[in-house]
């Protein structure tokens, strides 16, 4: 990967101590976690550790038992639901499914975030808009097309650009490649790494995939046991001699 600019004195996303639990399943255990201004940051860790409840949290979707969640220098857990709204604009959440409205067409699904949150827009900005994140994805040509006709590397694309029409300032993925061919993973991946230069977004990515993590993440972090205890470059992480990491590891290359 390039050499690019992350700035490590910016933090956009500095957590403190945050606990999470649902009744005694004790799911963040006190996680401390900074990500840059231009960083990837991938997010790993066995299903059901609390990945996509971190994002959720940093998002506003969910709320924190206890520490400190700042974004984009808010402290969340303090913001009326106005300011969260206002805040919410700014993450941009990729999800899993990508979300797209069946019984839209491309054109309508990517219309849709931008006429809800700034409806003053005129018709001519809306259309500039759609064909520009359409253009930054590379689906010009799906714009008049059901969800349904699209493979699912094109929805994953799609979502991402529906996500990304509204410029946001940090990008959140959730499991961006699952359920993706290998080579379509790849693409998917190279896509990450274009947008964060095209759109100088911050990003954190959630994924069970370690080629993904290698190809995007500038950092990793491995969240075990509810915590962060190991970060770093993808190699300094699996050169880690912890059990835990090296049987994650294993188990993505042997399977
Ligand atoms: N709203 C909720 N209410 C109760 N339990 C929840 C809630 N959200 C998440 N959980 C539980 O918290 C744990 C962590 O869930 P989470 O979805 O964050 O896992 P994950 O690491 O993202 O897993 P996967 O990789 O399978 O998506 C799970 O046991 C889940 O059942």
């Amino acid at each position: 990967m390039q050499q690019k600019a992350i700035d490590r004195n910016n933090a956009v996303i500095a957590i403190k101590d945050l606990k999470k639990s649902f009744g005694d399943l004790h799911v963040l255990r006190g996680v401390d976690l900074e990500v840059y201004q231009g960083e990837n940051l991938v997010v790993l860790g066995r299903s059901g550790t609390g990945k996509s409840v971190l994002i959720k949290i940093i998002s506003g979707l969910l709320y924190p038992d206890s520490g400190e969640v700042n974004v984009l220098g808010r402290e969340v857990e303090t913001l009326n639901s106005r300011d969260l709204m206002e805040l919410r604009l700014k993450v941009g959440f990729s999800f899993q499914n990508s979300a797209l409205y069946d019984s839209m067409t491309v054109r309508k699904n990517l219309e849709f975030p931008l006429v809800r949150n700034s409806r003053n827009l005129r018709r001519k900005e809306i259309n500039v808009q759609v064909e520009r994140v359409l253009e930054a994805v590379g689906l010009s040509q799906t714009i008049e097309q059901m969800p349904s006709e699209l493979s699912g590397g094109q929805r994953k694309r799609i979502g991402i650009a529906r996500t990304l029409i509204l410029r946001p300032e940090i990008m959140l993925y959730d499991e961006p490649t699952a359920g993706l061919d290998p080579i379509t993973c790849i693409e998917i991946n190279n896509l990450i790494n274009e947008v964060q230069e095209k759109y100088n977004t911050t990003s954190i990515i959630i994924t069970h995939d370690l080629t993904c993590a290698k190809q995007t993440g500038d950092r990793i972090a491995m969240l075990l046991d509810g915590q962060f205890a190991i970060q770093g470059t993808f190699d300094e992480v699996f050169a880690s001699p912890d059990e835990r990491v090296q049987s994650f590891y294993n188990y993505n290359f042997t399977k």
